[in-house]
């Protein structure tokens, strides 16, 4: 053997193997790459083609098309991974859902492969699941915690959104990390806590953060004033200010109902997606019907809301809309019509999502897809420090894998 450094630097070059369930759009594998994690996605599993589409045309690859429920504990251990990132369907634990939780169909395909780990031969050493806020009160999150245990694994549980990250955007989610022993957590004192606060990620230890879940005013106050403001994510910025006799806003009835009305069509029927803001205009008559309902936001604002994969296909509750004009007074107050109000495009809520620039849409995907897609999607600020974090080794991990200091090998 060559002297014991050379040969840990050698062994510690092959990269982690990941399996990447659910993959969409590719949000986890954006994630890994952001926290700069040597980790190979070895393969992906989605059953959307479209999704698939798009996952080949940013990385080359194409997931494994299928139904991941049909997996077999075999097929698992031939990709011999080290680690399993999973993002599950969250409409069984969605508000809006029926909230069948297992017994919903879309739950299936998660229980069977969480089924799966103590009948591979060999179980992944580190696990991540991403899902909605309500999962963790679900009898799948019940089952998710029984396997892990009995299967030997820690586990920290966080709630985050991407505005405790800088990012004006509330999406607040669920994640679950979990290590196999000996493997172990940085802060192994946070082991079986659910945590509302980022500060774990970051390398501080301090003990207090595991029941910090400070959901005052000012809290809010001081968290949103750290973000970075609406505008900074925007493709197109020409908004203004509303002049003292008439708005800014040009004739958007006309614009958007024509625009709407004209998206161009492929052979399949689906519009194709053009560089013209027009077809981004809200139809006058939509904001009659709904103004009432529609969460509004401002270049200079520091958040918005959710966006859903029904984004675009309606307007309530699905998220934000920007005034591209500001009015003196802002809100509801002033009359919608002239705020000229618009959807944030699928290149804004990527942005969002903080996507990175050279994340693209093949041309065939159209712009209900690709908000669809989006809206099933994960945010890479609030995911990428939290794999960087479940990834890291902590030293006292090394030492007791390897007490006699033994070369250290992912293997
Ligand atoms: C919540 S989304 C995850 C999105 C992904 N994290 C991303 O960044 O785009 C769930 C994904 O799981 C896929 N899916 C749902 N059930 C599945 C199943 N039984 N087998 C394979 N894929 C499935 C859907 O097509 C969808 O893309």
């Amino acid at each position: 053997m060559a002297g014991l450094g050379s040969e840990k630097q050698e062994v510690d070059e092959q990269p982690w193997k990941v399996l990447e369930f659910y993959s969409g759009i590719g949000g986890m594998r954006y994630s890994l790459m952001k926290a700069g994690v040597n980790a190979k996605v070895v393969e992906a599993f989605d059953i959307n083609d479209k999704a698939n589409d798009v996952y080949q045309h940013n990385f080359g690859h194409r997931p494994y098309q299928g139904n991941i429920q049909s997996l077999t504990a075999a097929d698992l251990d031939s990709y011999g991974a080290h680690a399993w990132l999973l993002s599950p369907p969250c409409q069984p634990y969605t508000r809006q859902g029926l909230q069948k939780h297992s017994g919903d169909a879309r739950a299936f395909s998660f229980l069977k492969i969480l089924e799966l780990i103590p009948h591979t031969s060999q179980p992944p050493s580190m696990l991540f699941v991403e899902n909605v806020v309500g999962f963790e009160k679900s009898d799948t999150h019940t089952k998710l915690i029984e396997i892990l245990e009995k299967t030997n694994f820690v586990i920290q549980e966080f709630i985050l959104s991407p505005l405790q990250f800088g990012v004006p955007y509330s999406r607040p989610r669920y994640f679950c990390l979990a290590k196999r022993k000996p493997s172990c957590f940085q802060n192994h004192f946070l082991n079986n806590k659910l945590l509302w606060s980022p500060i774990p990620l970051f390398g501080h230890d301090d003990t207090t953060v595991a029941n910090e879940h400070d959901q005052s005013q000012e809290n809010w106050d001081r968290l949103l004033q750290s973000c970075e403001p609406v505008q900074k994510f925007l493709e197109f910025k020409n908004h203004s200010n509303q002049s003292d006799t008439e708005s800014g806003c040009l004739d958007t009835t006309h614009v958007s109902t024509e625009a709407f009305g004209d998206l161009e069509k492929n052979d399949k029927g689906n519009e194709l997606v053009g560089s013209s803001l027009d077809q981004y205009f809200v139809p006058l008559s939509l904001i009659e019907r709904w103004g009432s309902a529609m969460d509004i936001v401002y270049p200079d604002s520091k958040r918005c809301c959710c966006f859903t994969k029904s984004y675009y296909r309606y307007v309530k509750g699905t998220g934000s809309l920007l005034a591209t004009v500001q009015p003196k007074k802002k809100g509801k107050s002033s009359p919608l019509k002239e705020q000229c109000l618009r959807f944030f495009t699928p290149r804004e809520v990527a942005n969002l999502h903080s996507f990175p620039e050279d994340f693209h849409f093949p041309q065939q995907i159209s712009l209900r897809q690709r908000y669809a897609l989006l809206g099933n999607s994960l945010s890479i600020a609030v995911v990428a420090p939290l794999l960087q974090y479940l990834f890291a080794e902590p030293l006292v991990q090394q030492m007791q894998i390897f007490p006699s200091n033994d070369a250290y090998t992912h293997n």
